[in-house]
């Protein structure tokens, strides 16, 4: 599991180094992390440094004096590098090392391999106006892409876009979630000694060896009952496809047996599409869990099926217009709802919070974080990245997955694989069962997308590939895109 801190908990973590004057070794570690990413991205964009240029554009503050000694360094070994004072003014011993490396300082932006986006680190605050718009070509951001907020992931409308975000000490909350995530590129972390002296995390993120502990391991003596059976309630008259997208997901990530209730035609459906399901019109036989929600409508049936199922006790996942019917707070913590931004916003909006969609997509964790401590439900929101949050306050964020998943029904298709992992796996928690299921969901999508553009029927398919993938041991980038993450943040 790899673990993020806000901004303020890297800078905590500083403190006792800085006051024990080891403030130069801290900055001249993150330097040469951040001087050893751009010789590897000049060597895999341009084969080597041979004639290479790189610029930086840095603030006044330290994060400005990171990318000066970088370029310091690279001047060294015969890179062109020149540096662009965003205020004026810049790291006093940053700019001596760079100016006595052969470092220039100029005014405007010319040529260059690499831009280094140095203006901005952890001690932003407010809006950021960037001094030009983005280059063209390859940006590697200094800690964190300039203006955005290390916390939450919210960005100035004027952040460039990096290729590359060389973060120093520990991954940042920021970067996982919001618009953070997709301006980060990809996010490399250097260890500059403070691991010690981090507290406990922000966020985590599960890895492909996370994912693989959650799912059920075959075993000799199952039987379909021991196994876990799955209870779905799903579809109405006017959204059977809901049921059949719900059910085939769940029998792809492997349950015993799957217990549908739906009106007649919705069974008949199902049926046609999985003969192995057992079906009728109101809830009766024994199951492990319950998935309640996609397609249900306002079908008066499935709403009081629901209600059974809300009272049995048992884990439940709750999508789509079951999250209209869950009752005021507190759950008892074996709930997982799984809104999307505006079914989010419209459930804290009944809790007497006002917020709107847009804001809920700018603060996913807060939002997230918020709803499932007053709701004592883990709430998994759905978006580009996946937020979980447990009502402790424990948060994951999944960020593997693939534009294409934003179509109807793969959300219905992420409530089935959920519903069978509460069904089949009885010790981990349920904030860790959601984060594993939008793995799968994910994985399963970047599967699916191989092949091109899909529909939500398509995804059940790829369920089984990604589920067959973290079971052989496959292993996934956890930060979505190509991630190298050599030394810290673990
Ligand atoms: N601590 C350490 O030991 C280590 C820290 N490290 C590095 O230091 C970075 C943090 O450095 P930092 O604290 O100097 O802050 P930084 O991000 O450079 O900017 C602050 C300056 O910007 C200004 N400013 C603020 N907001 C602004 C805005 N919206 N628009 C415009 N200007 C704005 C603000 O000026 P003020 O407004 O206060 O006058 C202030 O001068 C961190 O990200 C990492 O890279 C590493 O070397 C490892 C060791
Ligand atoms: N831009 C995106 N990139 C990656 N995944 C996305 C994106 N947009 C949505 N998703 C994922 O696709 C699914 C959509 O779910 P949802 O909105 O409930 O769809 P539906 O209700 O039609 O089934 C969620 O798992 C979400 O995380």
């Amino acid at each position: 599991m790899l673990r993020a801190f806000t901004g303020s908990q890297v800078r905590d973590a500083e403190r006792p180094l800085l006051e024990r004057g080891m403030g130069r070794d801290l900055m001249a570690r993150a330097a040469h992390g951040l001087y050893r990413s751009l010789v590897a991205e000049l060597r895999r964009t341009r084969g080597g440094l041979y004639g290479a240029r790189v610029t930086a554009v840095v603030g006044k503050g330290n994060n400005g004096g990171d990318a000066l000694f970088a370029l310091a360094e690279l001047a060294g070994r015969g890179v062109r590098t020149t540096a662009i004072l965003a205020s004026g003014s810049a790291h006093t011993e940053g700019l001596a090392a760079f100016l006595a490396a052969g470092g220039r300082v100029e005014r405007t932006l010319g040529r260059a391999d690499i831009v280094v986006d140095a203006v901005l680190g952890t001690g932003a605050s407010g809006d950021y106006r960037a001094p030009f718009p983005r280059p063209e070509g390859i940006v590697v951001a200094c800690d964190l892409p300039s203006g955005v907020d290390a916390d939450s992931g919210t960005a100035s409308p004027e952040v460039w876009r990096a290729d590359v975000t060389v973060t120093f000490g520990a991954l940042k909350s920021g970067l996982l979630a919001g618009r953070g995530r997709a301006l980060a590129g990809r996010v490399e972390v250097i260890d500059i000694g403070i691991g010690e002296y981090l507290p406990q995390p922000d966020v985590y993120v599960l890895e492909a060896e996370d994912v693989r502990g959650v799912l059920p391991e075959p075993r000799d003596d199952w039987q379909k009952y021991t196994r876990g059976v799955l209870g779905v309630i799903a579809g109405s008259d006017q959204y059977p496809g809901a049921a059949v997208l719900t059910t085939s997901a769940a029998l792809a990530t492997g349950v015993g047996m799957v217990r549908h209730i739906a009106p007649e035609s919705v069974r008949r459906a199902v049926l046609a599409a999985h003969p192995e399901v057992v079906a009728s019109g109101s809830p009766e036989g024994r199951v492990q869990a319950w998935a309640v929600g996609p397609g249900i409508g306002d079908d008066a049936g499935q709403q009081s099926a629901f209600d059974v199922a809300l009272d049995s006790g048992l884990p439940i996942v709750v999508d789509a217009s079951g999250l209209n019917r869950i009752p005021g707070p507190p759950l008892d913590g074996r709930a997982v709802l799984t809104p999307h931004a505006g079914e989010l916003a419209r459930v804290l909006s009944r809790l007497g919070l006002d917020v709107e969609r847009p804001e809920v997509e700018e603060r996913p964790i807060r939002w997230a974080r918020l709803a499932a401590e007053r709701l004592g439900a883990t709430v998994l929101l759905k978006g580009p990245a996946t937020v979980c949050a447990a009502p402790d306050g424990t948060v994951c964020v999944q960020a593997v997955s693939h534009p294409y998943l934003a179509t109807a029904g793969s959300g219905d298709t992420l409530t089935g694989i959920v519903g069978a992992l509460l069904a089949t796996t009885s010790y981990a928690r349920p904030v860790h069962v959601a984060a594993a299921a939008a793995m799968v969901h994910g994985r399963a999508g970047r599967i699916a997308a191989e092949g091109g553009p899909f529909g939500a029927g398509e995804l059940s398919a790829a369920v089984r590939q990604a589920v067959a993938a973290f079971q052989g041991g496959v292993p996934e980038a956890p930060l979505g895109a190509a991630v190298d993450l050599p030394f810290a943040g673990r």
